[in-house]
Formats: structure tokens, C-alpha cells, sequence
């Protein structure tokens, strides 16, 4: 057998495994492209919910790079100005701004957009990115189970109130961060708000889901307006979602779980990338009530295209939020349904 010099085996050897991977990796994580830097958003007027860290701080990264004034619509104001102050050095666009708003509390968002209103007249791309997952069962102050309130009631909210501005400023463009998870999600009607039993990993499907639904309808009754809403999945991304997921604790999963995770999970640049190209991209302009992954269009799940589902969800959304009575003095808002 010939003999072949042992360096050159070794490299060999090195050069297939990380070839492997990063075809591997590709595979599993997806690879959605960048939209072209040539796409600017000069002047553009947009809010970004949970920009303070992962997903959404560097979907409003990419947003101030490309020139808009962004609005960081965040629950925690000190975590928010660090962010803002990477965002401008990073870029050099001193049109960011720190906003609070926690969405698990329906005056807070109310009073976002009251103030938003009076430094604003236009609003060019709305993107509901903040999200909670699997945490322990909590309820926010008006007494919506957390993740059900967060990911879906508080946007819900939020985009209602900004339609006004949103219509006047048309074309204009929402997007609603969504997951894959919506596809294991259902909607329990009988037990919407988890008082019966609560499973965190459902009731995070449950308001991945409700992300997808309320994108449907929202399209329905928008159309014609010039106002387009579009659904996306970011991929799996590394990020602080999995806060709750107990990782952290474990020296097992610190050792192998955690790094082992971190090679097969999106970088947040690269989880960011759908949500910029759904907000920004020319060729989207027609496209409204759809769920794009790795930048391309897909189908989201069976029940996520139902309709009789998506007006029920809605009409319980808009009692719930108090949408047209916004008189909040009752302690537990979902008790009094
Ligand atoms: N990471 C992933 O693999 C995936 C993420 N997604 C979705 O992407 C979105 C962004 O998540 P990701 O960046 O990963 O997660 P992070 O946990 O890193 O960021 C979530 C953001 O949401 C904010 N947030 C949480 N609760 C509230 C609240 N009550 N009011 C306002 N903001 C709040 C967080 O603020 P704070 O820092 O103060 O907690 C943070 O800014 C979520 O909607 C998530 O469901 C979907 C699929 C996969
Ligand atoms: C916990 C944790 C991690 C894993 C996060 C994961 C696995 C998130 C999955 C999110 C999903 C599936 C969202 C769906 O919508 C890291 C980043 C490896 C290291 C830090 C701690």
C-alpha cells in the first residue's frame, strides 16, 4: 500500500471534519442570505419590541446601519440605553431611541404609544420581536398567562393602537417574530389563559401559534390599505431565550449540552436576517399574510391557516386587552371575561 506522508492525512482528516460540519451546520441551521446592503431604509420610521439583547438587537442594528430612526420598545430602560449606545457606536446613526414598554402590562404599552404619537407621525415598520419562553407559570399585571400576554396580547395591543399610524404612513410593514414552535402549538379555547394546567413548553407553542393567526387575520383586514404584515421564524438561535430552559444550572450541560448546542445555533446577526429581509425587501411588497423562514416563504402549520380559529383568537384578543374600553382598574382582566 502506497504510503502517503502523515501530515498530509492528518489535514486531510481536519479539512473533512470541519467541512462536514459546516455542511452539517448548514443543514440543520439554515442559511438564510443577507439581504443587499445596496437596500437602504434612509429616513424610515420603525419600532423594534425586546431590542435589547439577541434577535431584536440586532434587527435594530441592522435597521440603524441601513439608516432608519428606531425606536427600542423595551421593558427594562437600563438594559435598553446599553444597547442603544453599542448600536449607535457600531453604526453611527444617532437616530436610536430608548422607549419603555413592557408588554406584559397593557398601560405600559398604552402609554408607549401615547408618547410615541407625540414625537411621531409616521411609522414606516413595526416588528413585534420581544418574546418570553417555557418560563415558570406568572401572569402578567392584568392576569394573562405570561407567554400567552407577552408574545402574543401585548403585540396584539400594541399593533391595534399603532394602526392608525401605521395606515397613514403606508406602504408600511408589521412583522411578527414567530417560531417553528407554532407547528406543535394548539390554541385551547377551554383553557386559553392555563388555569386548569399549565405546560410551559405548550403554552409557548400556544403564542407562537397565536403570532401566526393574528398575521392571517390582521392581513385580511388590512388589505387594501398598503399596510403588509408578514410572520416569521428567525431559526434556532443562540440567545437568552433559553433562559428558562434550565441549562444554566447543570455542570453536565455546561461541559458538553451548552457548546455541543452553541455550534448547531444561528449566531442573533444570523437570526435577525429574516425578520430585515420580510421588513425591507423590495420584492416583498405585495406579500402580506405570510410566514417566511431562512428568507423564503413557507407554509406554517394546518391550524395556523385556519380562519375560524384566527377570528376567534382575535374577538377573545380584543376583549382581553381591553382594546376599545381601555378602563384597566379591574385587577384580573381574564376573570372578568
Ligand atoms: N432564539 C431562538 O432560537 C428563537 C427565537 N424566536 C423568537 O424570537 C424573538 C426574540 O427572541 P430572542 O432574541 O431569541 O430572545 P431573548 O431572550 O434574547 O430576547 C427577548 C427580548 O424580549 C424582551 N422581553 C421579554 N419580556 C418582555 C416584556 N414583558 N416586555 C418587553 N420586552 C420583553 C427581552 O427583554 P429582557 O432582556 O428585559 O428580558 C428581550 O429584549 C422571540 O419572540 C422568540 O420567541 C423564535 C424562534 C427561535
Ligand atoms: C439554554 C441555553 C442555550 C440554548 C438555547 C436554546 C436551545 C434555545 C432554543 C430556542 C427555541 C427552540 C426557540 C423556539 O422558538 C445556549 C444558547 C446553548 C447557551 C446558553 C443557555
Amino acid at each position: 500500500m502506497a504510503k502517503f506522508p502523515r501530515f498530509l492525512i492528518i489535514t486531510s482528516g481536519i479539512g473533512a471534519v470541519v467541512g462536514g460540519s459546516v455542511i452539517l451546520k448548514d443543514f440543520i441551521v439554515g442559511n438564510g442570505q443577507k439581504l443587499p446592503e445596496t437596500v437602504r431604509a434612509d429616513g424610515k420610521v420603525c419600532i423594534v419590541t425586546g431590542s435589547n439583547t439577541g434577535i431584536g438587537k440586532e434587527t435594530a442594528m441592522e435597521l440603524a446601519r441601513r439608516g432608519c430612526k428606531v425606536y427600542m420598545a423595551c421593558r427594562d430602560i437600563e438594559k435598553c440605553r446599553k444597547a442603544r449606545a453599542e448600536i449607535i457606536s457600531d453604526t453611527l446613526n444617532q437616530h436610536v431611541h430608548c422607549r419603555k414598554c413592557d408588554l406584559a402590562d397593557f398601560e405600559s404599552v398604552r402609554q408607549f404609544v401615547t408618547e410615541f404619537k407625540t414625537k411621531e407621525s409616521k411609522l414606516d415598520i413595526l416588528i413585534n420581536n420581544g418574546g418570553i419562553m417555557r418560563c415558570p407559570r406568572k401572569l402578567t399585571k392584568q392576569g394573562i398567562e405570561m407567554q400567552l400576554g407577552v408574545n402574543h396580547m401585548g403585540h396584539f395591543l400594541l399593533t391595534n393602537l399603532l394602526l392608525d399610524t401605521l395606515t397613514s404612513s403606508a406602504p408600511s410593514r408589521i412583522v411578527n417574530v414567530s417560531s417553528i414552535a407554532h407547528t406543535r402549538g394548539t390554541i385551547n379555547f377551554e383553557d386559553l389563559n392555563s388555569e386548569k394546567s399549565y405546560d410551559p413548553g405548550a403554552a409557548y407553542n400556544q403564542s407562537k401559534l397565536a403570532n401566526v393567526l393574528f398575521t392571517k387575520e390582521l392581513a385580511e383586514r388590512l388589505q387594501g390599505t398598503g399596510v403588509i404584515v408578514n410572520a416569521v421564524h428567525p431559526g434556532i438561535v443562540k440567545t437568552e431565550l433559553g433562559r428558562h430552559m434550565g441549562l444554566e444550572n447543570s455542570i453536565m450541560a455546561s461541559l458538553f449540552v451548552k457548546p455541543l448546542l452553541s455550534f448547531f445555533l444561528k449566531s442573533p446577526v444570523q437570526g435577525a436576517l429574516t425578520s430585515i429581509y420580510v421588513a425591507l425587501a423590495p420584492s416583498l411588497e405585495n406579500k402580506t399574510g405570510k410566514y417566511f423562514s431562512d428568507c423564503k416563504e413557507k407554509d406554517p402549520s394546518e391550524q395556523a391557516m385556519d380562519p375560524i380559529v384566527a377570528k376567534r383568537l382575535w374577538a377573545t384578543s380584543e376583549k382581553w386587552t381591553r382594546l376599545y374600553n381601555s378602563d384597566s382598574s379591574s385587577p384580573s382582566l381574564v376573570a372578568a371575561m
